[in-house]
């Protein structure tokens, strides 16, 4: 267990506050006092930036290989710094299952080496033409500062997907975490020790730090993950500044069991995609569109597999931990009552869990008979619900799963090639899964359509998202310009259009 952490921030290579408001962070397993967490003042805020904006510009001129090599030591880093403290950190502060905080810290590693190659890689070529006499290009420059702000639920890996692009473009980086995901961040935080001092810091706080890393004038872009109406928030801010911003909001992902699903798989793949991190993913299956032929044999088999999940503190032996918030589960308790109140039948769950009532756990709960009128098929549950609906082919259960405001991702379990390519051709949303929900790709963009977002994460946008384009265009020789002045005469017309000569 560690120690229990003391109000801190980091700015590498160690920085800590001196002042700034304190608060206790609370265990949702437990309501135990896992630690204090710190939110910086203003004036701090506005030193640290200063900082690092000094750093990136060195940053900035180290060339392209040194910079991959700054990577992948840190990718090396974070492979071989034991950073098990953290991922009981992760467990204790938002209740996610230990093994899965280590197989997110797991997963951090390879996104800095597949950025640092990218950024040599193409640091060698030049997009545009040359001409004769005429060297004509265009070329990426680091932006800045990015600001990066973090949501709770993954908050070391989603981190660091931004943060390996905007570093391998030549940017400086300043993270807030989330409230209730501090500590963890904190802790992950020593792996950047090896990079040029003050590059990269850690600013927490909450949304005062947040709007405030938005509006500041040192910092030049912004990655924001979290929820539809903060995002709306940062987006309007950054554009009025005309800060690039890339947007990762919530979503409300539909699953959708074709006639032709393959049942074992699709009821295994709906606990994954309802119930993992007890629904706190953002691309968590809310909503699912189950084919009427195969309705019944579906809903049985997904109970028979749900039944099988064990709940209790992410630091003990089970599947389903408690949610981040007592916010968050009063959410999902209100969500299931709005169902149940308007005709949804309780296949399972429903309820706090009676041996579990002193933390904010919530049983992984499957609803039948949802209508469209429900406010769980409207509104981002993030807890463990999966709301079923009867539809009476595959036609209607693509249009159901477009149904909606949201358009993250999209999940569909079918043995038919036909209906797995009308599924990725009409589907409104940034990712479709056949057969294999929620899985990301570091080389493949990630992000959402619709109230999900906009920008990308990973692959090549991703790297993007974090560089300007120059064009510059550069003659061999000095040349005297005078291909349009002066106009010759017969190109000039008198008052009433006529030509003058
Ligand atoms: N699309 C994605 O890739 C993705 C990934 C993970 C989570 N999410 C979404 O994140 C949400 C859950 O995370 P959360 O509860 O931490 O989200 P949240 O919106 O409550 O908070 C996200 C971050 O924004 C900060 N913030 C709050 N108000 C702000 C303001 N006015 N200006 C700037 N920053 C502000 C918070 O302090 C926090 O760091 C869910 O909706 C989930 O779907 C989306
Ligand atoms: C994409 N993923 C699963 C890592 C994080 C979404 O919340």
């Amino acid at each position: 267990m560690p120690d229990t952490p003391t109000a801190r921030y980091f700015l590498c290579p160690g920085y800590h506050a001196s002042a700034g408001q304190v608060h206790d962070v609370i265990d949702p397993a437990t309501l135990e006092t896992v630690g204090e967490r710190t939110e910086v003042t203003t004036e701090e805020l506005s030193s640290v930036l200063i900082r690092v904006n000094e750093a990136q510009a060195l940053w900035k001129q180290v060339d392209a290989k040194s910079r991959a090599k700054a990577l992948h030591d840190l990718a090396h880093r974070i492979e071989t710094t034991d950073l098990t403290d953290c991922a009981i950190l992760m467990s204790r502060e938002m209740g996610k299952p230990y093994p899965e905080a280590i197989g997110e810290l797991q997963n951090c590693a390879p996104i800095f080496r597949y950025y640092a190659e990218m950024a040599r890689d193409e640091a060698g070529k030049i997009a545009g033409t040359t001409q004769a006499g005429s060297f004509q290009f265009a070329k990426y420059e680091p932006l800045g500062v990015s600001a990066h702000i973090m949501p709770f639920n993954f908050p070391v890996l989603l981190m660091c997907w931004t943060v390996a692009a905007s570093l391998a473009a030549g940017n400086g980086c300043v993270v807030k975490p989330a409230e209730i995901t501090t500590l963890s961040t904190l802790e992950f935080m020593k792996v950047f020790a090896g990079l040029p001092d003050n590059l990269m810091a850690c600013l927490p706080g909450g949304a005062k730090v947040g709007k405030a890393l938005v509006d500041s004038n040192l910092t030049h872009a912004v990655a924001f993950t979290g929820s539809v109406t903060v995002g709306q928030a940062v987006a309007a801010a950054a554009g009025a500044r005309m800060k690039p911003a890339i947007i990762e909001a919530g979503g409300s992902d539909p699953m959708i069991i074709s006639a032709h699903a393959d049942i074992d798989v699709a009821s295994a793949g709906a606990v994954t995609g309802a119930f993992h991190m007890s629904g706190q993913v953002c691309t968590s299956t809310e909503r699912l569109y189950v084919v009427d032929s195969v309705h019944d044999r579906f809903v049985e088999a997904f109970a028979a597999e749900t039944a099988r999940l064990r709940i209790g503190n992410g630091l003990g032996k089970s599947e389903i931990g408690p949610l981040s918030s007592k916010f968050a589960r009063d959410k999902v308790e209100r969500l299931v009552t709005d169902a149940v109140s308007k005709g949804a039948d309780l296949i399972c769950g429903g309820r706090i869990p009676p041996a579990l009532d002193n933390g904010w756990f919530y049983e992984p709960t499957i609803l039948t008979n949802c209508s469209a009128d429900m406010d769980i098929l409207n509104e981002e549950c993030f807890g463990p619900v999966a709301a079923i609906l009867r539809v009476p082919d595959f036609e209607a259960a693509i249009d159901g799963a477009n149904a909606s405001d949201f358009g993250l991702g999209a999940c569909v379990f079918t043995r038919s090639l036909e209906e797995a390519h009308e599924a990725h051709e009409r589907l409104q949303s940034g990712m479709v899964w056949i057969n294999n929900p929620m899985i990301d790709n570091d080389a493949l963009p990630f992000g959402g359509w619709k109230a999900s977002g906009m920008g990308r994460e990973l692959g090549r946008q991703g790297l993007d998202a974090f560089r300007r384009t120059k064009m510059v265009i550069m003659d061999h020789k000095p040349v005297r310009q005078e291909w349009w002045y002066p106009y010759p005469d017969n190109w000039f017309l008198d008052a009433g259009g006529r030509k003058l000569v």
